[in-house]
């Protein structure tokens, strides 16, 4: 409870933020809101006193048949002013939180990544910020404004006729009820014909990707039902919305009509009734102006709740994420500035359940160490603590002589280089994947990286060298691995850390990947994973890891 308190206080921070640093836009928005409440009431004033005149068989001057023409003119600019300063003032706030959200994934443990699904983070940044930002450019602000036009309409409708004042007041409240009854249909209609559209758009590229398997097996009969039954789903679901969609405008329109209707009939009958509803044809005329300007506020607040309902879930979302506890990880201060090792460490992904138990041990400058150890002992592990992703219950960690965690982002690269089983590729061009992105690594550093690697050739021979955008069909499973040792060793490392990096390949692609690491090692301290590698290393130390107090430190 107390965790939730202190997110929403980030939430209203965020926003509160956006306020204070955009207080111009918020006066704005305000003045918009009034200007358009106003100018929304005037036309009809206006076209009381046309018809009025024209009643009594008077002349319509050129000024006032102008000023009913500049009246709606105004009203429009007015509406479209209200309609823009609010979309603006919702996508500041969107930014605001939007940037919140971002700041906030940079600070998260690794741990968050393996306990949470990638999509369901995607989705805060995409649904939930969707929901957000409609919540403001079309849910709260607006809600606002058209409750006050409703309310101003009915003010207006009440000093001039009494009668119309309760009628119209009595038929609202069963118009917005059949208006959200629809809303709520036809939205759930909708919702349908998006799953539906959905399950058939996982459905083409599932069938694109198995279709050999799916031929082998005569799987073709399943397939084209389930597509089929998608579709169907859809059309079923547009049908409905199209229904209510159907019926809505007529019912409005025709309620709409008997209100005036009522109206005239009760003003033209008996004298109470006329004294209760009587007013003059130019009042008439206005009062059906009014009465029909009542329905789109109506429309727009049924439209405006649901919004408000839908982003009800994704703030609680975004509460939530931003309650996730951040990454403060447990510094421990510099060894001499060549000790790379653990001392005494105790780490579990549980700390219920260590999976590496007071482990010791340290390798020196320029040593090639591989660690062994059965499936599951916690080998990568190792790695993930050196690297700082982790930190341990109890004990030290060092990378030649600092404590990972409380390394600079801009000194990591210079103090290691990290090669595991996969590379992840980036958009962008192949100098990209050895730099990512980052300006201190010229091309001189690009092509030393590459010649260590034994990838210069490769690359030499690409359309465009360097230049070119990167695609996993340009290169081998190999070279990909070569292309990862590259981008590992550009920042000229003084630690190499290899996890596994020739597990799955070839005889031949594995002895090119042993040459181009063995070239690599030369002066660098080399702690890796696996037994083969070690062997085209060199002379290498073999730490078990399987055992606690492996080696005293
Ligand atoms: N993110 C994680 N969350 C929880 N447990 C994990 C996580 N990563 C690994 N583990 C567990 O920690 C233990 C050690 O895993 P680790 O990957 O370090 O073993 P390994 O020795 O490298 O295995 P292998 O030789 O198969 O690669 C395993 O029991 C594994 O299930």
């Amino acid at each position: 409870m107390k965790t939730k308190n202190k997110t929403t206080t980030l939430l209203r921070q965020a926003l509160s933020g956006v306020v204070r640093d955009h207080k111009r836009l918020v006066i704005g928005v305000c003045a918009a809101i009034a200007a358009s409440v106003v100018t929304a009431l005037i036309p009809p004033l206006v076209l009381e006193r046309v018809v009025n005149r024209l009643a009594a068989r008077r002349a319509i001057p050129f000024a006032l048949a102008l000023l009913y023409f500049a009246c709606i003119v105004a009203a429009d600019l007015c509406e479209s002013l209200q309609n823009t300063a609010i979309t603006v003032f919702g996508q500041k706030m969107t930014h605001g939180i939007r940037s919140a959200l971002f700041a906030k994934l940079s600070r998260l443990p690794a741990d968050y990544f393996h306990t949470h699904q990638s999509g369901v983070t995607a989705s805060i940044f995409t649904n939930d910020g969707d929901a957000i930002d409609v919540l403001y450019s079309d849910g709260v602000v607006s809600m606002i404004a058209d409750s006050l036009k409703l309310v101003a309409i009915l003010a207006v409708i009440f000093t001039r006729s009494k009668g119309l004042g309760l009628l119209v007041l009595a038929v609202t409240p069963l118009l917005f009820l059949f208006t959200r009854w629809c809303q709520r249909r036809n939205g759930a209609a909708q919702l349908d014909n998006r799953r539906a559209i959905a399950s058939v758009n996982n459905h083409v590229p599932e069938t694109l990707k198995c279709l050999r398997m799916i031929r082998l097996f005569h799987a073709e009969r399943h397939m084209e039902a389930t597509y089929d039954g998608y579709i169907q789903k859809s059309y079923d679901a547009v049908d409905r919305a199209n229904l209510i969609d159907s019926i809505y405008s007529p019912v409005i329109l025709t309620v709409q009509a008997a209100v005036v209707a009522f109206m005239m009939i009760a003003a033209a009958r008996g004298r109470t009734a006329s004294a209760f509803f009587g007013i003059s044809v130019g009042s008439a005329v206005a009062m059906i102006a009014y009465v029909g300007q009542i329905f789109s506020p109506l429309e727009n607040i049924g439209m405006e709740i649901q919004n408000i309902q839908a982003a009800a879930a994704a703030i609680r979302h975004i509460d939530e994420f931003l309650a996730e506890p951040e990454w403060a990880p447990a510094l421990t201060a510099p060894a001499d500035d060549t000790v790379t090792g653990f001392d005494h460490l105790t780490f579990g992904y549980n700390p219920d359940r260590p999976v590496l138990k007071d482990l010791s041990f340290s390798v020196r400058p320029g040593e090639h160490v591989t660690f062994v150890g059965r499936t599951g002992s916690g080998k990568s592990t190792v790695f993930r603590l050196l690297t700082g992703l982790y930190t341990p219950q109890a004990g030290r960690v060092y990378l030649g002589g600092a404590c990972p965690a409380a390394l600079k982002p801009e000194d990591r690269r210079a103090l290691y280089g990290c090669v595991t089983q996969h590379i992840d590729l980036v958009p962008g061009t192949v100098r990209d994947q050895i730099t990512l992105f980052d300006p201190a690594y010229d091309d001189e550093a690009v092509h030393r990286a590459l010649r260590l690697a034994g990838l210069d050739d490769t690359i030499a021979a690409l359309p465009d060298g360097l230049d070119t955008p990167m695609q996993p069909e340009l290169f081998s499973k190999g070279q990909l691995q070569l292309l990862a040792i590259a981008r590992a060793l550009v920042s000229d490392p003084k630690i190499l850390l290899l996890d596994e990096i020739t597990a799955n390949l070839d005889a031949e692609t594995e002895a090119r990947v042993t040459q181009s690491i063995k070239d690599s090692a030369k002066g660098r301290t080399v702690l890796s994973i696996s037994h083969r590698l070690s062997r085209a290393v060199g002379e290498t130390r073999i730490i078990e890891i399987d055992s606690v107090d492996s080696e005293p430190a």
